[in-house]
């Protein structure tokens, strides 16, 4: 089969995400959930439904612990995802995540499941196959247990070889390792650019520097992700920068996913970058003003497409 533009989301370490609301959380005491809802994640599954729902035909492997392998497997059937994920022992990790009333996230992300050396292998040859097939592959997330960085670093070079486009969200090891492969895109946010540098960055001349420094080792994109303060993007060798709109929080989980998610649609329908960028953004923005990732309402989109300013820094 010759490359088409169907997007392979690899998340090597999935997740459930068990998501509680409160009022407000006391560290160290009882704290009462008010309400709770348990669904299947993980950063390249996010970006996964997302790209499905916004049209893109998609496939997503990695790998998936059996034992409660049906939930996920729930997700890509109703969406229309090509499950080629690797089954692996034991049980898919949960994560929680506690939303405070201010919209306030604490993440307590497990370290899920361990593969063995077979499981890589099988991860492997399925990936070699599957990239035969994808003109884009997406890495998200963290490494499951016996997965290195040197081995991801591997895996982005052999999709490359291939002659996939590839992007990157990843932190701490796996990003330094990620970067080495020359990766298409990347997205850190400021900590995960201050882990990486080993230092922090007081201003945003310090933060461009960095990345500019990031873009010589042969990086397309790099985007910094900054929250509320939207993003700034960095592509041959012109800053972009996106303000979204104040939104109301809900939470803020999955929107790091979805802009991912958001700017490879972008690539894909080869939007200018103005567009791709005030795409990315309000799709992003919108997400935190939901409790999970997924398309939202047309006129919402436009409404906050329209909100969003995109500047040249
Ligand atoms: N509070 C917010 N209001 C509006 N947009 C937001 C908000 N938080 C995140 N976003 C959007 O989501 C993108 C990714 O969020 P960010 O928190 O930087 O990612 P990550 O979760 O990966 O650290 C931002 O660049 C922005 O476009
Ligand atoms: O793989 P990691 O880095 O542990 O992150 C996994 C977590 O990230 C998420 O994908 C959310 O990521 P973002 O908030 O950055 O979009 C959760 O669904 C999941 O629990």
């Amino acid at each position: 089969m010759s490359h088409n533009t169907s997007v392979l989301s690899i998340t090597l370490n999935p997740a459930l995400d068990l998501t509680g609301q409160l009022e407000q959380l006391k560290i160290g005491k009882v704290n009462s959930i008010t309400e709770a809802n348990l669904h299947p994640a993980g950063k390249g599954v996010n970006v996964a439904k997302v790209l499905a729902e916004l049209g893109a035909k998609v496939t997503v492997s990695g790998f998936l612990g059996l034992e409660n392998a049906s939930a996920f497997e729930h997700l890509f059937e109703s969406q229309g995802i090509n499950d080629e994920f690797i089954r692996v022992a034991g049980t898919t990790r949960t994560n929680v995540k506690i939303v405070e009333a201010n919209g306030e996230v604490s993440d307590l992300n497990f370290p899920g499941f361990s593969v063995d050396a077979a499981d890589i292998a099988s991860f492997e040859q399925k990936l070699l196959e599957l990239c035969q097939h994808h003109s884009y592959v997406v890495f998200a997330g963290s490494l499951a247990k016996g997965v290195s960085p040197e081995q991801l670093a591997d895996w982005i070079r052999l999709a490359k070889a291939q002659g996939c486009t590839v992007l990157v969200d990843t932190s701490g090891a796996a990003l330094a390792a990620a970067i080495k492969a020359q990766p298409s895109m990347i997205k850190p946010n400021q900590d995960e650019l201050e882990e990486l540098f080993q230092q922090q960055f007081s201003s945003v001349e310090a933060i461009k520097q960095a990345c500019e420094d990031l873009a010589k080792q042969d990086i397309q994109h790099i985007v910094l992700s900054r929250g509320e303060q939207g993003s700034l993007w960095l592509h041959q060798q012109q800053w972009l920068q996106a303000q979204p709109p104040k939104m109301k929080v809900v939470s803020t989980v999955g929107a790091g996913d979805t802009f991912v998610a958001s700017f490879c649609w972008g690539l894909l329908q080869q939007f200018n970058a103005t567009e791709q960028l005030n795409f990315a953004t309000a799709m992003s923005a919108l997400a935190v003003a939901q409790a999970n990732v997924g398309l939202p309402a047309a006129e919402e989109l436009e409404r906050v497409l329209q909100q969003t300013t995109i500047t040249q820094h």
